[in-house]
């Protein structure tokens, strides 16, 4: 297994490229199921999760060719992939592919709507919590679905079509949002989601099916209102901007100072995190080319932060705004409201030197002097990626162990970082 050293202390400057969107392009490929013709997405991020969901659409029958760009060309970000959905051959998702990302239940949604029935295995449990799909196949039944469970998977059928229906989440999904718009498209008649999901991804998804012909209206809003049509068609698509990739480098840039432009990220898709990092004294510039964010000198004040749905402080910036508040000076408190099990990176903060103290929900976070380095294990995408903030400002060398939870979320991030002068490398498991 992979493991990644670095070596504190040295402040960032440069550029850092963003890539494109791992929540936008998962629920975007997915996509490319609901219609025979093809759905060509440019500026693909080449991540874990692309390359484990492509094996999932490709034992349904999906196509996939890249241009431009090639695969396993580890300069190559944001390459152009065409995928082809011209027969579904298997309506079936098994355990052993959907059991190992969460994201991939998905496929539920298009393989039901095309095909009228589909079979796939309950995804599997957490680090960060339960996670339940309660509310996808609410929305599901809604449209008239059958849903049922047997042997640890979901059955679903609509041998006559899924049909157009009201849907009020009581809970705010992004999940149970891609969903039903990706069914609801295909739905005779008209759905209306209430309390719908605002975050980009949802927009950048609703935009995609909109080019294929899906007719949508809303989307951004908790209100989504899809008016079903027969077919869908191909279409070409650009995958957003990481907002959680550009969120991460921006508090890594806090957390070591310096002065790096986060090429092609955009304030406006994570606005509660850049309030945040402004209020901790962090400089960000909105230019034409991306966000500057810098801090020479100045100390970090403590600032409290609450995740919630869009457009508030996200949940997938939390572990890494904690790593930043380490090192701030005075307490800041850090309630988590989406997950219940998100603080993993806590007792691997504290490895670190981090004075950190967990009450309910809360996490209250003393600023530290310094902290000093250790080996640490990753626990998952994001918590892991607050220890690479940690190490990266720590006194001496920092190992993080399994790894592979970095390269699920983060393209060539040891590049993107040693580009910028952070002392980090990665020792192959094999070496
Ligand atoms: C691939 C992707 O885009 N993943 C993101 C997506 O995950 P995901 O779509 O799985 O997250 P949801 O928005 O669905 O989950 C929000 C909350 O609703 C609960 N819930 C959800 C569905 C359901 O049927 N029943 C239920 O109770 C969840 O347990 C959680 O407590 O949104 C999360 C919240 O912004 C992010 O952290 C993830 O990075
Ligand atoms: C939790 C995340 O992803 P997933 O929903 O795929 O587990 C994430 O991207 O931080």
């Amino acid at each position: 297994m992979d493991k990644i050293r670095i070596v504190g202390g040295a402040p960032l400057n440069g550029v850092i490229p963003i890539s494109g969107a791992k929540n936008a392009a998962l629920p975007l490929m997915i996509g490319s199921l609901l219609t025979k013709e093809t759905l060509t997405l440019e500026n693909m991020p080449l991540l874990a999760d692309v390359t484990q969901l492509e094996r999932i659409l490709g034992n349904h029958g999906v196509d996939f060719s890249i241009s431009g760009k090639r695969r396993g060309e580890t300069e190559n970000a944001g390459r152009t992939v065409h995928f082809t959905a011209r027969e579904i051959v298997d309506t079936t998702a098994p355990y052993e592919l959907v059991s190992r990302m969460r994201a991939s239940f998905w496929v539920f949604a298009p393989l039901l709507a095309r095909m009228g029935e589909c079979r796939v295995s309950l995804p599997g449990g957490c680090a960060i919590g339960t996670r339940p799909v309660d509310l996808l196949l609410m929305a599901l039944e809604k449209l008239g679905a059958k849903i049922d469970i047997e042997n640890g998977y979901v059955v679903g059928s609509a041998r006559n079509g899924l049909v157009g229906g009201d849907i009020t989440f009581d809970k705010v999904t992004v999940g149970g949002t891609h969903v039903a718009l990706m069914a609801a498209s295909l739905a005779r008649g008209t759905t209306v989601l209430r309390n719908a999901a605002r975050e980009p991804e949802i927009v950048d998804l609703a935009d995609c099916l909109t080019k294929m012909g899906a007719r949508i209206s809303g989307a951004g809003t908790s209100t989504i209102e899809i008016e079903g049509v027969t077919s869908l068609s191909g279409a070409r698509h650009t995958v957003m901007p990481d907002r959680i990739e550009a969120g991460t480098y921006a508090m890594a840039v806090a957390m070591t100072g310096g002065d790096v432009l986060l090429a092609g990220a955009r304030a406006d898709l994570f606005q509660a995190a850049v309030d945040a990092l402004v209020a901790a004294g962090v400089k960000v510039t909105e230019t034409n080319e991306g966000l500057r964010v810098s801090r020479n000198g100045s100390g970090l004040a403590a600032v409290d932060v609450t995740t919630a749905p869009f457009p508030d402080f996200p949940t997938d910036l939390q572990a890494q705004f904690m790593a930043l508040m380490t090192r701030a000076k005075g307490v800041s408190r850090i309630t988590e409201t989406i997950f219940e099990n998100r603080f993993m990176h806590v007792q691997e903060l504290a490895r670190l030197g981090a004075h950190i103290r967990l009450d309910g929900d809360t996490a209250i976070v003393t600023g530290a002097d310094h902290l000093e380095g250790a080996p640490v294990m990753a626990t998952d995408l994001r918590a892991s990626v607050s220890l690479v903030i940690a190490a990266l400002a720590a006194r001496g060398e920092t190992t993080i162990n399994r790894v592979y939870h970095l390269d699920r979320g983060f393209e060539r991030l040891e590049k993107k970082l040693s580009d910028c002068g952070a002392q980090i490398e990665r020792i192959s498991g094999h070496g």
